[in-house]
């Protein structure tokens, strides 16, 4: 079939005659026209045909890496060529009522595609299920390929066995509901010759029985004698399609690996002839020709005519194997075209919801439970993280810091033993160590130092956290100010000060001991009022807190930021729950050999979020209750608002997760997105600090994150028990059932429309 057979005015004259219809390749079980496929500038398939007819076994030969899985994806509906047509079983791939993607076809990827966690038994369940059969027909089917592909017991489990047992179950699976067109993709690697005799005999048999097609690729060159034909890949392009015996006889070769490498050869020198001939017209055409100045017209041209592979293959009619000469035989049914063209159909979002099918629901969600069975360490694990969460969460952030030390320099009292004496009862003496006294009582250390430069040095090396400093005359000075008022002179005004520098670097700290310093003085004036029998309040400043609306009178960072970091936790351990369950599946082939058998995006999606569900729940209802019944974190509102929130709250976290697996190709992608997402989501929706505080254009796009209104929801539903009723509840509802809506969507046309 390579050009250098065929004189090229005949080829010309061939290409010209030879009108292929679309009827004519309806009647193949694949045929590939003009393909083209491109990973970025990497040209992968160039122009290729292939015509499969029905009933054959036909070898993809070609060296590693040459596009056979490449084309076998585009065969299967998986990858978009760039250009050209393929038509398979009569239709073109994922165009309606094609079946392709469907059970009419059985797909073998190259990589193992399993479960490693399921029984061979399970395994074929799975796909028996997925692609229409009874539990009842699956088991009939089951002893027969064990027996004939010499695999252990139906219950072992697939990680047990050996990479060739493996292949072997990839294999069956293939085979388990008898499809039409088997796509092989190097079934019989690290099988042994005898096993491999055995699997050919077999595929034979299904062609002749059953009418089966089968493409099949292979390393193994020589094995492809059985086929009825093969196709020898080599640069994006077939260097022949023909029957084995017609290729053995036509090259005088013993042997298939022979023909391949001659004609690799051929093409090679072909390719080195042809540039030099262009090298030479263009040079000389250039000097006479001025029209043909521009090299890329005279490539085209030379291009078209030497295309061997322009439409060939059409004249091929049922078994190749059976063709006896090159095909230079006029084409059949030239002029009879009674099927249209497919147009593209357009795409509607009922149609789209409309592919759900429950056996494929079924297999599915049944899948991802044994799977979630299987890995009962790992599920433990899941359930278990978002309680430790919220454990160390409670334990650890929110209370008051205790035990901080501050250095007090008493001029009043002798305190370089350590002593600072109380004298009880309605005593104007040892004020400062009444004072100290009350302030000790605020779970602070106060240590003595003898000098105002002793303390400053401390609280420099960070030994204190500040220091205080009392006049000699301070109890004296205290006495006149309160006694006297207005009356009372300077020099008793500043003696009654405490002066005090505090180390002012950490807020958290300095605020507390501030507030702890002013009422430590404020209970210790009120003590002493009442001892002095005079009405305590006349001591503190004329400003009466009552008890508050809301919330406790010593508030506490817990009780805010608790909302938020339970609905964190919850988010993104669904985030990581749902995109890993993805990756994993789209990783080990599962998810690629799922959608070949015609499970659709939507379908998986939802057998995630069915099974998904179940477990986030569980991880929702620990994580409230132990918030609120272990840790006593304020509640004051109704428990069921709580529970539908933060299951809300997951829901998002899982479609959230469905984007981040759809947008990357792997764990480590996903894990960065993830983790990329969990800082701006924890500083924007308000969970650490409050939303008022930001800057007013980040607090503009704060309202609209998914975690920012739910956690104000959250936050009012426990400490002010407000009900659903209130705006600013439901407004957390609407707004994170927005974000489910549009990360589903975002999810359900990233899965539809992004193909390779
Ligand atoms: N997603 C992708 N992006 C970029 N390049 C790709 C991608 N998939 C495959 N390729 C490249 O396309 C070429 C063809 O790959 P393909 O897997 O189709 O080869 P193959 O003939 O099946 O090889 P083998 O026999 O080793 O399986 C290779 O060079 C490969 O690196």
């Amino acid at each position: 079939m390579m050009g250098e057979s065929i004189p090229m005015p005949a080829r010309k004259r061939q290409l010209v005659t030879q009108q292929s219809t679309v009827w004519s390749r309806r009647q193949h079980a694949v045929c590939v026209r003009r393909a083209c496929k491109r990973y970025g500038t990497t040209v992968i398939l160039d122009n290729l045909n292939m015509t499969v007819p029905k009933g054959t076994i036909y070898g993809l030969l070609g060296a590693s890496g040459c596009g056979k899985t490449t084309l076998l994806s585009c065969i299967v509906g998986r990858r978009r060529l760039n250009s050209g047509e393929i038509w398979v079983l009569g239709g073109k791939p994922g165009s309606k009522g094609s079946g392709v993607p469907g059970p009419r076809i059985g797909y073998m990827p190259q990589e193992i595609a399993l479960y490693g966690e399921f029984t061979i038994k399970e395994t074929m369940i799975y796909f028996g299920w997925v692609n229409g059969m009874t539990t009842k027909q699956v088991v009939e089917k089951i002893d027969f390929l064990i027996q004939f592909l010499k695999l252990p017991g139906p219950n072992r489990l697939v990680k047990a066995l050996s990479g060739g047992q493996q292949r072997r179950v990839s294999f069956a699976a293939a085979l388990i509901h008898d499809p039409e067109l088997l796509i092989l993709d190097e079934p019989t690697a690290g099988v042994d010759p005898v096993l491999r005799q055995n699997i050919w005999d077999h595929l034979v048999s299904l062609t002749t029985e059953n009418g089966t097609t089968i493409i099949i690729t292979t390393h193994y060159i020589d094995e492809t004698r059985q086929a009825g034909l093969i196709g020898l890949m080599r640069g994006g392009r077939f260097l022949a399609e023909e029957s084995p015996a017609f290729l053995l006889q036509k090259h005088n070769c013993d042997n298939l690996e022979d023909v391949f490498l001659k004609l690799s050869l051929l093409q090679n020198r072909f390719k080195r002839r042809r540039s030099s001939i262009l090298l030479e017209v263009t040079q000389a055409a250039a000097a006479t020709m001025p029209e043909l100045n521009d090299g890329g017209t005279v490539n085209q041209a030379f291009d078209n005519s030497s295309e061997i592979s322009g439409e060939f293959g059409d004249s091929i009619t049922s078994m190749g194997s059976r063709r006896k000469s090159i095909p230079v035989i006029p084409p059949i049914q030239e002029t009879v075209d009674p099927l249209p063209p497919d147009e593209e159909v357009p795409w509607t979002w009922k149609e789209f919801f409309s592919v759900i099918t429950p056996h494929h629901m079924k297999a599915l969600v049944w899948k991802n439970a044994l799977w979630m069975l299987r890995n009962v360490p790992i599920m433990l694990f899941i359930i278990g993280l978002p309680v430790a969460q919220i454990v160390l969460f409670c334990l650890s952030i929110g209370k008051d810091p205790v035990g901080l030390k501050l250095a007090a320099v008493n001029l009043e009292v002798n305190t370089s033993l350590g002593n600072c004496p109380v004298i009880d009862g309605c005593v104007y003496e040892n004020f400062s160590c009444r004072y100290l006294n009350h302030l000790r009582k605020r779970t602070h250390i106060v240590d003595f130092y003898d000098s105002s430069r002793e303390a400053e040095l401390a609280v420099l090396k960070g030994t204190v956290w500040g220091m205080m400093e009392f006049s000699p005359a301070f109890s004296s000075a205290l006495q006149s100010r309160i006694e006297l008022g207005r009356s009372a002179n300077d020099s008793d005004i500043l003696d009654s000060e405490i002066n005090i520098r505090l180390d002012m670097s950490n807020q958290h700290i300095a605020y507390l001991l501030i507030r702890d310093i002013n009422i430590a003085f404020e209970t210790f004036a009120e003590e002493l009022a009442s001892l002095c029998e005079v009405n305590p309040k006349a001591t503190t400043i004329p400003v009466h807190f009552e008890n508050p609306v809301f919330g406790p009178v010593t508030p506490n960072f817990t009780d805010f930021a608790a909302p938020g970091v339970m609905l964190t936790i919850i988010f993104f351990l669904a985030v990581a729950l749902t995109s890993g369950a993805m990756l994993i599946e789209r990783n080990e082939g599962m998810l690629e050999r799922g959608l070949v058998s015609g499970i659709t995006g939507v379908e998986i999606l939802l057998a995630h979020v069915i099974t998904q569900f179940v477990v986030m729940v569980g991880q929702s209802i620990m994580v409230v209750m132990f918030a609120l019944f272990v840790f006593n974190i304020t509640n004051k509102g109704e428990i069921i608002w709580i529970l539908l929130l933060v299951i809300l709250d997951g829901m998002c976290g899982m479609t959230f997760g469905f984007v981040v697996s759809c947008v990357t190709d792997s764990e480590r992608n996903a894990t960065y997105l993830a983790m990329g997402s969990f800082l701006p989501f924890v500083v924007l929706c308000g969970i650490i600090w409050p939303v008022q505080g930001m800057h007013s254009i980040l607090r503009s796009i704060s309202y609209i994150l998914p975690l920012t209104l739910s956690t104000e929801s959250l936050r009012s539903i426990l400490a002010k028990g407000w009900s659903i009723t209130r705006p600013a509840v439901y407004l957390g509802f609407i707004s994170i059932s927005l974000w489910i809506a549009v990360f589903l969507t975002a999810s359900v046309l990233l899965i539809k429309f992004k193909k390779g």
